[in-house]
């Protein structure tokens, strides 16, 4: 097994900086599906430009790690022991290459390990099997979608479907339900894993154990072929779109299990995964722990930009009104009431990040900086240091930003914040005050970390640095750093408005289906 640290090692770069190809072909068949110059187009744009661009780097697709999973099948004899070492040290190098951001954090003190190690981290599940090679498969699962898993237990109500009784039409009607209250909110579009049964564990186990299906596969179970297929074309009609900014591609994939339940118990568990969707496995030679093959990676390359420019040839081209706006850091009140959701917005100079821990702090403190007409990015980079010693940006996306609806207006009044960038939408609090203070929240495209790093020319200084790489706040120059308008300063709210069109369209799904 002398090979095993360093086949691990690969498996984990290669699974946080190249899509597998069957998730390729799932964004492939999205793009071609929507119209040229729509808001939903111009994400998966990007989108798939990120992609490309983490396989060029070779530098992680998005910038939250997650929390790892391993599942390792063994042959009987193989020693578990040593190979957890094993996968434990290749975290820890991959972490220190920056293929992963530390990640790991203490639930109660905050502090961040720093190596992506500590108590439950990485997760790593072990098998037994007949085979004699070693199957090991990771998935790196981001924390803004696994916010957004849910757990149905039957019977229920379900806002827009009323009862789900305990039978497939009722489970039918949770999983529609899930792909609703997601929104944009995992980074849509999304795929999902359905554990049907089991306790409140072993649901959700199964749920996460589906996301592990390729995505191309078919399900031997008829019953429940029937429903990934009914959920497949009807998800797609709630209008919820690539990052919750409308459009056609709402789920990008579907897959069913079923264990058996107690009688009382009926759970139905959605496992809810962003479009960055990063699971890779290999077959290894039990004796060396050498790689013998690739798992997910069957068929052609998948080629982006030709497959698209024909779809783009033969669908209609629907420009949506959208008038670009550049602004440089300090903004005025009254640069920020001209701007008007739908406009897309460019920024160079100055932005800061702040994410949870900032959020919290600054409430109660004062800000290390003038954030006087500042424009605050909710993003957790990963960064390393160059050769001169100076900070880099090697993969910045935006994070959810709803967690910090409790925060956001006070905060944003408090030190005269003209400008918010995250992603997902906020809520009626934070849309009160950008019209009360005169100011916008802007959407970036989730997990395009790649894209926006390359916009960031300069790291002109950090604080708060105790809060760790993710959550202190970075001072970074940019350059042509692109976010759409969702919520401005007259009211506003394209999250708002996606989410009662979706409930409304969601509707159509309350009548029976499987008898
Ligand atoms: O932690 C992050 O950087 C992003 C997170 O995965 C999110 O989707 O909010
Ligand atoms: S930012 Fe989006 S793409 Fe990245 S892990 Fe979170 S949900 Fe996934």
């Amino acid at each position: 097994m002398e090979k095993f640290q360093e086949s691990m090692y690969k498996l984990i770069v290669e699974t946080s900086t190249k899509l597998p190809k069957d998730v390729r072909r799932a964004i492939l068949a999205a793009k071609i599906k929507e119209n040229a110059g729509t808001r939903a187009a111009m994400s998966l744009d990007t989108i798939t430009d990120n992609i490309l661009k983490a396989d060029e780097n070779v530098s992680p697709i998005c910038q939250d790690t997650g929390l790892p999973t391993f599942k390792i099948k063994v042959p009987v004899g193989a020693n578990q022991i040593k190979m957890k070492k094993a996968i434990r040290q290749a975290i820890a190098d991959a972490t220190k290459d920056t293929k992963l951001r530390p990640n790991s954090v203490d639930s109660i003190t905050g502090d961040n390990s720093g190596d992506n190690l500590g108590d439950g981290t990485p997760v790593i599940k072990f098998e037994q099997w007949e085979e004699d090679y070693i199957d090991a498969r990771l998935i790196l699962k981001g924390g803004g979608c696994e916010n957004k898993n849910i757990q149905y237990s039957l019977p229920a109500e379900l806002e827009g479907l009323g009862r789900a009784g305990r039978d497939l039409d009722g489970i039918r009607k949770c999983i529609m339900h899930s792909v609703y209250q997601a929104q944009g909110q995992g980074c849509s579009a999304g795929f999902i894993g359905v554990g049907i049964g089991g306790d409140r564990t072993s649901g959700y186990e199964l749920a996460k154990e589906m996301l592990f299906r390729s995505v191309d596969d078919v399900n031997p179970n008829e019953n429940l072929r029937k429903l990934e297929e009914y959920v497949m074309e009807n998800a797609n009609k709630l209008g919820i779109g690539t990052m919750g900014f409308g459009g056609e591609t709402t789920l990008l994939g579907c897959k069913v299990g079923v264990i058996n339940r107690i009688p009382a118990s009926f759970f139905v568990s959605v496992a809810y995964n962003c479009w960055a969707y990063r699971r890779l496995g290999v077959k290894l030679n039990a004796e060396t722990g050498e790689i013998q093959e690739w798992l997910y990676q069957e068929g052609e390359e998948v080629d982006f930009n030709k497959a698209a420019e024909e779809a783009a040839a033969a669908v209609e081209q629907q420009e949506e009104k959208t008038r670009s706006v550049t602004l440089e850091a300090p903004i005025t009140e009254e640069q920020i009431r001209e701007l008007k959701v739908g406009d897309v917005v460019t920024i160079n100079g100055m932005m800061h990040t702040g994410r949870d821990a900032i959020h919290k702090h600054l409430m109660d403190n004062p800000a290390p900086i003038d954030l006087n007409g500042q424009i605050i990015y909710h993003c957790g980079p990963v960064m390393a240091k160059d050769a001169d010693g100076n900070w880099v940006v090697k993969a910045a996306g935006p994070t959810t930003s709803i967690r910090e609806e409790p925060y956001q207006g006070d905060i944003m009044k408090k030190f005269g914040i003209r400008a918010v960038i995250g992603k997902g939408g906020m809520g009626p609090k934070t849309l009160a005050a950008l019209k009360e203070h005169g100011g916008v929240y802007l959407n970036a495209i989730g997990g395009a970390a790649q894209y926006y790093a390359e916009c960031m020319e300069k790291v002109e200084g950090v604080d708060l640095m105790e809060f760790g790489v993710p959550e202190a706040m970075w001072h970074i120059r940019v350059n042509g750093f692109t976010a759409v308008v969702t919520m401005d300063s007259h009211g506003n709210s394209l999250h708002e408005h996606v989410e009662k069109s979706s409930l409304q369209k969601l509707e159509q799904f309350k009548d029976p289906v499987f008898k």
